[in-house]
C-alpha cells in the first residue's frame, strides 16, 4: 500500500504523519501488508530521520525525479539524490505529470530508467482518462502506455518494477473504478508484461490499483486477483485511514 501524498504536508506535518504510522502499523500488520510512503521532496530528509532513528518497517520515495543524473538542471532532483537520502521507490509517470507537465511515455521510460541506474524502484503509472472510457479504449489505450514506458527496462529490471493502473477519472474524484473494471486492465497489463518479458516474471511484478481508494473499498478492490496493491492518494494524508488500508484482510470485501 502506497501512499502519494502529492503537493500536501509540509516537513512539519510528514512528521507527525509518520509518527502516527509507526505507532498504529503493528508488527504483524507490517508484515502482512508492505507500507510506503511518497511524500513531496521538501519531506524526504524529516522522514528519512524518523524511519531511521525509530527502525520503522515503512518504505518510503518521491514523486517524480529527473532523467538526468546531474548537472545544469534547475529545479530537478536527480535519482542519486534520492538514493542517497535511503528511497526505496520513486513514482514515474503519474497521470498529473503526464497532464501538466506533458511527460510523454518516452519521458516515463527515461524516467524509470533513470530510477534503475541508482537502484530505485520505479512505480510506473498508466490509465487512462474518461473519453477513452466511455468509447471501451482503456485496455489498448493503457497498455500502449505499457510499452512506450517500458521501453528500454531489461528483464532483470522488469522483475522488480511497480506498475500502478490509475484511472484519470477515478483520481480525486471519489468515482472508484469497480473491482471489476480494474481487475480487466490489471490483468490485461499483467498479461502484457508476460508477452513483453516471461509469464513467470508477469507473476511477479506488483500491479497497483489507484483512484479514490479508501478503507470502506479496499478490501472489494484487493479481492481481484491481478490487484496486488493500492496507491493512494488523498486517503493517505490521514494516518488513521491509510492504516485501516493497510489493514484491508480485515475488512469485509462486500463493503462499499
Ligand atoms: O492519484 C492517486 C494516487 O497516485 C489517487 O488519488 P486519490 O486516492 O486521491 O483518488
Amino acid at each position: 500500500m502506497a501512499g502519494n501524498w502529492k503537493m500536501n504536508l509540509n516537513h512539519l506535518e510528514a512528521i507527525a504523519t509518520v509518527q502516527k504510522l509507526g505507532f498504529s502499523l503493528t508488527d504483524e500488520d507490517l508484515a502482512a501488508c508492505e507500507v510506503a510512503v511518497l511524500p513531496p521532496f521538501t519531506d524526504i530528509r524529516s522522514v528519512q530521520t524518523l524511519v531511521d532513528g525509530d527502525k520503522l518497517d515503512i518504505r518510503y520515495g518521491a514523486q517524480d525525479l529527473s532523467t538526468a543524473d546531474k548537472g545544469a538542471y534547475t529545479g530537478e532532483i536527480s535519482g542519486a539524490m534520492l538514493a542517497k537520502l535511503g528511497c526505496t521507490y520513486v513514482v514515474v509517470g503519474h497521470s498529473e505529470r503526464r497532464e501538466m507537465h506533458a511527460e510523454t511515455d518516452a519521458v516515463v521510460s527515461a524516467k524509470a530508467q533513470a530510477a534503475y541506474r541508482h537502484g530505485l524502484v520505479p512505480i510506473v503509472c498508466v490509465g487512462e482518462g474518461l473519453e477513452v472510457r466511455q468509447a471501451g479504449n482503456q485496455v489498448e489505450h493503457t497498455l500502449a502506455q505499457i510499452d512506450g514506458s517500458l521501453a528500454g527496462i531489461t528483464a532483470a529490471q522488469a522483475e522488480t518494477v511497480v506498475i500502478a493502473y490509475e484511472p484519470v477519472w477515478a483520481i480525486g474524484t471519489g468515482e472508484v473504478a469497480t473491482p471489476a473494471d480494474a481487475q480487466e486492465v490489471c490483468g490485461a497489463i499483467r498479461g502484457r508484461l508476460a508477452e513483453l518479458y516471461s509469464p513467470e516474471l508477469a507473476d511477479k511484478v506488483r500491479v497497483l490499483y489507484g483512484g479514490s481508494v479508501k478503507a470502506s473499498n479496499v478490501a472489494a478492490i484487493m479481492s481481484e486477483p491481478d490487484v496486488d496493491g493500492a496507491l493512494i492518494g488523498g486517503a493517505s494524508l490521514d494516518p488513521d485511514e491509510f492504516v485501516a488500508i493497510a489493514r484491508f484482510r480485515l475488512h469485509p470485501a462486500d463493503a462499499s
